[in-house]
């Protein structure tokens, strides 16, 4: 749409009388005009214009992030030309950046020095945001002809990530690391949040398949002495794993099985199988072909958990529906599904006892746990 093309007028037929009366521009400026009413229209016009200028805000963010301020901002206040300087942006610019990322809560602007905030203290502390955000560049050029993602034209996401296309495209130790280093900064609150909501203590051995370089095995290992722990993935993505494992003093309670589930069997002996963050990158047939061969590998009595970002499914979440749901659209491959959704595959792939074990983090991760049923019961 452009502004020689203007957007026809809303559907009022369709709509209920109270967003025909919301829609319309009398009520709206009778609102404004009565004391009570006007704080909530207030509050909704912000939200409203909070969506509008979203895109301004995670810009800010991103030149923030890249000029490391808010690490510079960590070892005091600092003013506008000690900031610029060595940026290549003028201190008037810079302190235009700082104001913006005031308004956002990253700091705080006092006199002409800027402080840390809390917020932006509490960024520096996630691990893996800041290279979140950082390559959150690539999508962010997707996203600016979003018909074109929803018509399914080509994305540079999908060429930034191409291991997704098949164990064959994946076999550039360069691309796999580039793609490995940014999924284990960010797997330490992933595997927080499963770990809390899942006991795998007394498990025997817990089998992670598309367990990357071993970041939540190790956290595992490290959370509890007893299980064995055996890692699945790709040829080019696991060498790194053995020097994560050693490092961590696990290496002799570690297997490492270099694999496609596309093309290999799933190894046998797991009696709790993870697959964390691995379904949202593929599409149903491979999802479903995925389940089965985990039930065919776990015993009878076996478990298996799945832990990702998940839709809202009927209530559509800011998180799954509005941020993850279209970074799988970018991707190509696979989708973001409601916990709904990846319960019914699992039963088609035959497991039983299918629990929601829910999630403090959406934003995180979303845990399910399932059976394969023991029939000898
Ligand atoms: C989104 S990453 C998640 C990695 C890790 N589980 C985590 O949460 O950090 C998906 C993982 O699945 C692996 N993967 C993708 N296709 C695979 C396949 N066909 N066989 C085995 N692993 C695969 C990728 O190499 C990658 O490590």
């Amino acid at each position: 749409m452009t502004l020689a093309d203007p957007a026809p007028p809303p559907r009022a037929a369709r709509a209920g009388w109270a967003m025909r009366l919301v829609a319309s521009r009398r009520f709206q400026s009778l609102v404004a005009a009565t004391p009570i009413l006007r704080r909530f229209a207030r509050r909704d016009g912000e939200a409203l214009f909070d969506l509008v200028a979203g895109f301004v805000h995670s810009q800010i963010l991103s030149a923030v992030v890249e000029l490391r301020l808010l690490h510079r901002l960590m070892d005091g206040p600092a003013d506008a030309a000690t900031l610029a300087a060595g940026t290549h942006v003028a201190p008037d610019r810079m302190a235009q950046l700082c104001d913006g990322a005031s308004a956002l809560g990253l700091m705080r602007r006092d006199g002409a020095t800027w402080r840390i905030a809390r917020r932006g203290a509490a960024l520096l502390g996630v691990p893996g945001l800041e290279a979140m955000i950082a390559h959150h560049s690539v999508l962010y050029r997707d996203l600016a002809d979003p018909l074109a993602l929803l018509r399914g034209g080509e994305t540079e996401l999908s060429r930034f990530w191409p291991y997704v296309f098949g164990a064959g495209a994946a076999a550039d130790p360069a691309t796999a690391r580039r793609y490995s280093d940014l999924m284990a900064d960010s797997q330490a609150l992933v595997t927080e949040e499963t770990l809390r909501r899942v006991d795998l203590a007394r498990a025997g051995t817990v089998l992670d398949v598309g367990g990357g370089t071993g970041a939540f095995l190790t956290a595992l290992g490290r959370a509890h002495p007893g299980p064995r722990l055996h890692l699945f993935d790709l040829p080019a993505v696991v060498p790194d794993a053995r020097a994560r494992f050693a490092a961590a003093g696990l290496g002799d309670r570690v297997t490492i099985t270099p694999g496609s589930f596309r093309d290999d069997p799933l190894p046998g002996g797991a009696d709790t199988i993870t697959l964390v963050r691995v379904l949202y990158d593929h599409d149903d047939t491979t999802v479903l072909s995925l389940l089965g061969a985990v039930h065919a590998a776990l015993p009878p009595g076996g478990r298996l958990i799945v832990s990702e970002p998940m839709t809202g499914g009927d209530r559509p979440s800011r998180a799954g529906d509005a941020y993850f749901a279209f970074y799988c659209m970018a991707m190509q491959t696979g989708r973001a599904r409601s916990p709904e959704r990846i319960k019914a595959l699992m039963a088609q792939a035959g497991f039983t006892r299918i629990t929601d074990r829910g999630t403090t983090r959406p934003f995180v991760t979303h845990v399910l746990s399932a059976e394969r049923p023991d029939l000898s019961t």
